[in-house]
């Protein structure tokens, strides 16, 4: 069909559905005809991990309810189809749509608060689901996609993701061990190469003046450049599934790119694992991707605190900060932290590495409000670092399955 055809078809489609009332069903069978080369498009994305601040989703621009109630702001999004995709295609998506109506007629008599929240959030769900990516994706699907995969009672974030029995045991630190950890660091020889410093006695920060080696930084940098530097956003309302939403603000006027699954397996990147690891006894499971961070003059992140409170989820709150400065800043971008003593800031260093914890030594599961922190305005020059995050229990399994946030 070459791109006149094409747009006659959506006019006459278009006038069907408003002058002939055309069922729900066939109303989404144009929408998802409509998506086909969309979808192509997006999908890459939808393979990427969910975390609280890794949500990482197709554009959800168009939403399109099963229910049957469109958002026509939508219809052109990403421009009009220049290929409608081939026969099978088109066969299987009307197959799953007839599926999900079933499902949602189901639903409307089920509760209604899981009526209301079970939602395809974007237009190529269908498409999507006919293709097999509810069981292909499922960390992303089964949440964003609910109707189309037929899953809207999974979305209950405590159906979803139970917490698993005996999670205590596998704790990184029980209380009193994470001020183990830090004094253990001056205590042990092979890290004596890492140039460990005290900054800060209570609440503990440490600095490790040479952790990273140039080929580490550059690594990490060109990975940040590779990804794409993005917009940093803050963690917002926890929704109805778990997630969590993100919110732009001035707060955080930084931008970053994160060092998912591709680039954490890298050598170079995994070595950098490694030496977190090393220095702070936490497994890499434990661990958030790495979150590569630049700003340029002016940008900033201002005064906040890295806990993440984690009662309801299988990870646990975060219980570390491992910062990794990867250039030296002509002026400015010193990280502060202005509720210790009088004030203490710390000064970027190429391959330097600044360790502290967002929870209490006596309880892991509570925030140190000691630690509230800010990124100073760059003033002069550019600065790259790289935020680790650690949780107190293995991180990156329930991430794969969307259970982190
Ligand atoms: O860039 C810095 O100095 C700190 C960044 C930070 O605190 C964060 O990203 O949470
Ligand atoms: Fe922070």
């Amino acid at each position: 069909m070459n791109n006149g055809q094409t747009f006659t078809y959506i006019i006459v489609a278009l006038v069907a559905a408003f002058y002939y009332h055309l069922s729900e069903l066939d109303v989404n069978e144009i929408t998802s005809l409509m998506d086909i080369k969309g979808i192509k498009e997006a999908k890459g994305n939808s393979a990427e991990p969910l975390s609280h601040t890794t949500v990482n989703t197709p554009d959800t621009l168009g939403t399109l309810d099963t229910l049957g109630t469109l958002d026509t702001g939508s219809w052109l999004y990403g421009g009009l189809p220049q290929d409608l995709g081939n026969g099978d295609e088109l066969i299987e998506s009307r197959r799953v749509l007839e599926r999900v109506k079933v499902h949602m007629e189901e639903m409307a008599e089920m509760d209604e608060e899981l009526k209301v929240n079970c939602k395809n959030e974007h237009r190529s769900c269908v498409f999507w689901a006919s293709l097999g990516e509810c069981s292909a994706n499922p960390s992303y699907m089964k949440i964003s996609c609910a109707p189309a995969c037929q899953s809207c009672p999974e979305i209950r974030f405590s159906h979803r993701c139970p917490i698993p029995p005996n999670l205590e045991e596998t704790a990184a630190f029980k209380p009193n061990e994470l001020g183990v950890m830090f004094d253990g660091i001056f205590e042990k020889e092979e890290l004596v190469k890492y140039k460990p410093v005290k900054v800060w006695d209570s609440p503990r920060i440490i600095s490790f003046d040479e952790f990273l080696t140039s080929e580490e930084c550059d690594a990490l940098i060109a990975f940040g450049f590779d990804k794409g530097f993005e917009r940093s956003s803050d963690v917002g309302k926890t929704k109805f599934t778990g997630e969590s939403e993100k919110i732009i603000s001035n707060q955080r006027t930084s931008s970053n790119a994160w060092c998912n699954k591709t680039c954490e397996e890298n050598p170079v990147i995994h070595r950098i694992h490694e030496k977190i690891s090393e220095v702070s006894g936490v497994p890499f499971n434990y661990s958030e991707h790495l979150q590569i961070l630049k700003y340029g003059p002016g940008q900033e992140y201002k005064k906040h605190h890295d806990f993440i409170q984690g009662d309801d989820k299988a990870c646990g709150p975060r219980v570390l900060t491992v910062l990794l400065y990867l250039n030296d800043v002509d002026e400015g971008g010193g990280t502060s932290f202005p509720d210790i003593g009088g004030g203490v800031e710390v000064i970027p260093k190429r391959g330097k590495a600044l360790m502290w914890p967002s929870v209490l030594d006596k309880d892991p599961t509570k925030m140190d409000v000691r630690t509230m922190h800010q990124a100073n305005p760059v003033l002069k020059g550019v600065k790259y670092a790289a935020n680790a995050w650690l949780h107190l229990y293995d991180f990156k399994t329930p991430n794969g399955a969307g259970c982190t946030g």
